[in-house]
């Protein structure tokens, strides 16, 4: 498997196994990792993980497990089980829920996923926290979340690199996973809390997570330079 060299993800959300693949077959195992999230995962299951791994990718399963610890748990075994390099479970399933997935992968031999917990997620401002209850801003509740999450000995979070700084003091052992990231010019989306690829990384961002600026471009792998090109810059 050739070394990734970029710290570049891309999210792959597509609705079939074959919309997927055709566009990691445009994509560099040695530029870029990819992911596997909630939609392309529960339309193709583990087979598409595999048929990624087996083109050379490292891989994200972004299945954000949320349950009671034992639930969590299991799943995230199940995960690890898959070979995937990186796994997550949200934050706000608590201490005790991350703590059990924590202990659990520290069972495993061999290697093991990084186990990640999800903060506040990167479509959310402050209006949407208040509307669940929580009138804080968005960086406080991340602050919060990322100290159980560091307490549950967790690696890293998924965050928003806006909160990449205060993380990196906060948190100095944790790496951070952004998603939110958006080259200049290009569409929000339904993304709330964004930066470049460039603004990201000098934030403090570990892994920039990159989905539609890529996987709908006219052209993906031209588009995956131009960010490895920005990075390099
Ligand atoms: O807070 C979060 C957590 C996960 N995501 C996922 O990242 C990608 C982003 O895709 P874009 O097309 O670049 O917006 C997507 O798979 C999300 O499920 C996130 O965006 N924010």
């Amino acid at each position: 498997m050739p070394v990734c060299q970029t710290p570049i993800i891309v999210a792959l959300d597509f609705p079939s196994r074959d919309a997927a693949l055709a566009l990691a077959d445009q994509l560099d195992p040695a530029l870029c990792r990819v992911k596997v999230g909630k939609e392309l995962f529960t339309r193709s299951g583990p087979q598409v993980v595999e048929a990624l791994q087996a083109k050379g990718f490292e891989l994200f399963l972004d299945l954000k497990f949320h349950d009671i610890p034992n639930t969590t748990a299991m799943a995230v075994k199940a995960a690890a089980e898959l070979g995937v390099w990186m796994v997550n479970v949200h934050c706000s399933g608590g201490l005790r829920m991350m703590a059990a997935c924590r202990n659990e992968l520290d069972k495993l031999a061999g290697a093991k996923p990084l186990l990640i917990g999800v903060t506040v997620l990167t479509s959310m401002e402050q209006q949407d926290l208040a509307g669940i209850g929580l009138d804080v801003p968005p960086q406080e509740q991340v602050l919060r979340l990322a100290g159980l999450a560091a307490e549950a000995g967790l690696d890293g979070l998924v965050c928003s690199a806006q909160e990449a700084r205060a993380l990196k003091v906060a948190q100095p052992r944790l790496q951070l996973v952004t998603p939110g990231i958006r080259p200049a010019g290009s569409s929000a989306d339904d993304q709330k809390r964004i930066l470049t690829p460039r603004q990201a990384l000098e934030a403090g961002s570990d892994y920039l997570v990159i989905g539609r600026p890529i996987s709908q471009a006219a052209d993906p792998a031209q588009a995956l330079a131009a960010v490895v090109a920005e990075l390099q810059g």
